[in-house]
């Protein structure tokens, strides 16, 4: 049986969207993913009527109106179509919001790995930048794959000439098969010049390592990422989403845990758990860009931080559950997931 036939109910809600999913987890257990439901319009605010097909309304941020609400990812090209911009749009696209590109590198990438990269000069990138902001406006930016330390320090730079509010960083250092997505001297210039401008940075458990100077495996509990999410809020972003897909503990299993920190509201509390069910399958090439891409779009439609968060864990689980198993390597995310036809439940 494929990964993605292993479903055994699924629901729809009135929008005709899927509001649940159930299957078989990575421990052998039954699970069923809760999609985010319908919210109430925020007091004097009714949802567009473009909108009416999605499920929460808009409340446009304040800095910036106007419909639809847009979103501008600056990271890497990946040829197989599964991470980087292409992720990213597409995310996009599946959450109502207007994505657009700042292309840091172009990578020939497939299934089994990186074939090549190609990075953009500084002033192509910066171009696209000023492009973009300098004419339709974004309410929030993600960044991935930035590639060297100049990037990264006139990506920051930039941002703040557009005084960019909501901004995602990603730090993206190497792909799924290891390969580097990052000259070295850039996990510096991430770390000193990004992160503090990021209203939140969203690491798996090897990236934050490597922005801790720690060693690759040293987080290997849920409470070592709660010390180790704690520790990257003092580089300054206001929260960090850790991510816990590459988690080994085996008090966990069965179960994907991300830990967030940060925010007035978790000043001095311990950071939230985000657990969702582990869903058994090796096809999660673009889970890293697709998360961060949802809370950028989810953070663009006025949602509160620790909403986008249980928010973007609910719409990638559904597209790792419907992962799309192309090519002899990992398989890529199917983002259409959330709103795929029920399946055998009535
Ligand atoms: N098998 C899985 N089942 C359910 N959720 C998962 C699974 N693997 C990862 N996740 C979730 O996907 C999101 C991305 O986490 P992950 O740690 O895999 O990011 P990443 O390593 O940056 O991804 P990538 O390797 O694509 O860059 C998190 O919310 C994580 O909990
Ligand atoms: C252009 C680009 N950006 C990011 C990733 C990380 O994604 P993954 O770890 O799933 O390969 C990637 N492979 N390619």
């Amino acid at each position: 049986m494929r990964d993605f036939d292993n479903w055994a109910a699924s629901a729809r809600n009135q929008h005709g969207q899927l509001s649940g999913l159930a299957g078989t987890s990575a421990a052998g257990g039954q699970y069923a993913i809760q999609l985010p439901q319908d919210v109430e319009p925020p007091a004097g605010r009714e949802p567009e009527a473009a909108y009416a097909g999605i499920r929460e309304p808009i409340a446009y941020s304040a800095e910036l109106t106007g419909w639809p609400p847009r979103v501008l990812t600056i990271a890497g090209s990946d040829s197989g179509g599964g991470a980087g911009i292409q992720a990213d749009l597409k995310t996009c696209q599946e959450l109502g919001v207007f994505g657009m590109s700042a292309i840091t590198a172009v990578t020939s990438q497939n299934s089994r790995g990186v074939h090549a990269v190609y990075p953009m000069q500084e002033e192509a990138v910066l171009s696209q930048i000023d492009a973009v902001l300098g004419d339709i406006g974004a309410h929030a930016v993600k960044t991935g794959m930035l590639y060297s330390s100049d990037i990264v320090k006139s990506v920051a730079s930039k941002l703040d000439a557009y005084g960019i509010r909501k901004l995602v960083v990603d730090p993206v250092l190497v792909a799924k098969d290891g390969s580097p997505l990052f000259r070295r001297d850039a996990v510096n210039a991430l770390r000193d010049e990004l992160l503090p401008r990021a209203l939140v940075a969203t690491p798996n458990l090897p990236e934050a390592c490597e922005l801790l100077g720690m060693e690759e495996s040293a987080i290997r509990s849920v409470s070592d990422m709660m010390e180790a999410a704690n520790m990257l809020l003092r580089f300054g972003p206001k929260y960090v989403l850790l991510k816990g897909g590459h988690l080994e503990d085996e008090a966990f299993r069965g179960l994907a845990i991300d830990v967030l920190a940060g925010g007035d509201r978790l000043a001095g509390t311990e950071p939230l758990t985000l657990s969702g069910p582990r869903i058994a399958t090796r096809h999660t090439h673009g889970t890293g860009c697709s998360t961060a891409a949802a809370i950028a779009a989810y953070l663009a439609r006025g949602f509160e931080m620790e909403h986008a968060a249980r928010a973007a864990k609910c719409f990638v689980a559904a597209a790792i559950a419907r992962a799309v198993p192309l090519g002899g390597g990992i398989g890529s995310l199917w983002h259409a997931a959330h709103r795929e036809p029920a399946h055998g439940l009535q």
